[in-house]
């Protein structure tokens, strides 16, 4: 099965509620979809979505990576010599993590059609179902309880609560939730860099002696003050999980040097695909360290392929957060893994097992 062409598209899906971080705010997934086309006449899909605050990504720089520096080097080239296509999408150029991302999907996708298996069995097979949580955008004290109580009656276990916008709100941000989903849902914060270490360790230390309990934080300070994240992990019981601050293996090396985190978010985005989430998962399990995946505003295309991640790699990677489509007001994809509110099943059918994309806009040469 040899790559015959590469093509794009633009998939846009409103969200059911403006996504909002410390970084941002959403209203639309706007994203990047690629189709890897194969002799065979089988196609492979794969996603980018366009997130310039974290990866440096935009849709420009996503087409014009792979239109001029990854796609050169894969069309002729075999699926079945898997790790060589891998080694010529991460070698193709520095950075540009989420273009790399979406074709090693869509590699990935056809390696499971060529053998007829679905992803997660080729990776090493697993329980087919997960469990995710979901995000509570950073919003007004009410707003963030409201959503809150509904994630837990639509049966969500664990809520993914954004904050650093504002140290003094955010303590009774946390704090509101906290009373209202006691007992039925576990917290974890995000702050996505809003708070300074000094801040954070404040923060974390009076939601402690308050008697709050939370799973994690994660993100606390700017992606590159590792010094600073290293100074929370040590001064709090809270766990620390690194987002921003690792991308590939070779930062989760330093990382786990410094013992500057506790947890590590893989995300496919920042990783450039599976080959390195795969890396990062074998490092951090030789080192006893947990891992969570996660996304970025993304569908069920690319955020398939982070589940059958999730599925073969369980052994560390104990925590999931893939709420892309569950914040989707539709899925616009026929077949593939499937999303049910908090539980997400991958399903037998070869590789992602997607069958078609509805209302992809196709972008031209
Ligand atoms: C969507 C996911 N639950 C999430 O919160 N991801 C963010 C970044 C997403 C974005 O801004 O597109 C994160 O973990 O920081
Ligand atoms: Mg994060």
């Amino acid at each position: 099965m040899k790559i015959t062409d590469i093509q794009f598209g633009m998939l846009r899906v409103p969200l059911k509620t403006p996504f909002k971080t410390a970084l941002r705010t959403v209203g639309t997934v706007e994203d990047i979809v690629v189709m890897v086309h194969t002799d065979s006449g089988q196609v492979g899909y794969g996603e980018a979505p366009a997130t310039a605050v974290i990866t440096g990504d935009t849709h420009g720089s996503i087409i014009d990576a792979i239109r001029h520096y990854i796609s050169p080097r894969l069309i002729g080239q075999d699926i079945a010599e898997l790790n060589h296509l891998t080694q010529l999408i991460q070698s193709s150029m520095e950075k540009n993590t989420s273009a790399k991302a979406a074709v090693e999907i869509a590699v990935y996708d056809l390696w499971g059609q060529l053998y007829g298996a679905p992803l997660y069995k080729l990776l090493g097979g697993g329980d087919p179902v997960i469990t995710t949580d979901i995000t509570i955008s950073v919003d007004y004290i009410d707003k963030m309880v409201a959503d809150s109580v509904s994630a837990v009656e639509r049966g969500f276990e664990s809520l993914k609560i954004k904050v650093g916008k504002d140290i003094g709100v955010d303590i009774e941000r946390v704090k509101a939730i906290y009373a209202a989903v006691q007992g039925r849902a576990l917290l974890r914060l995000d702050a996505n860099q809003g708070w300074t270490a000094k801040q954070a360790v404040y923060a974390l230390q009076t939601l402690e002696e308050a008697g709050i309990k939370l799973e994690l934080i994660e993100q606390p300070v700017k992606a590159r003050d590792l010094a600073g994240m290293r100074y929370v992990t040590e001064r709090v019981h809270t766990p620390v999980m690194a987002d921003e601050s690792v991308f590939g293996p070779m930062e989760v090396i330093e990382l786990i040097r410094l013992r500057a985190a506790d947890i590590i978010n893989i995300k496919l985005m920042k990783t450039g695909g599976i080959s390195n989430a795969i890396r990062i998962a074998d490092i951090a399990a030789m080192h006893g360290i947990e891992c969570m995946i996660g996304c970025m505003l993304e569908t069920s295309i690319s955020v398939a392929a982070a589940v059958h991640v999730a599925v073969a790699k369980s052994n560390v990677i104990t925590k999931v957060d893939l709420d892309g489509p569950s914040l989707c007001q539709f899925n616009p994809v026929d077949g593939g893994v499937i999303f049910n509110e908090s539980e997400i099943s991958v399903t037998d059918a070869p590789g992602l097992g997607i069958r078609e994309i509805r209302g992809l806009e196709r972008l031209g040469d």
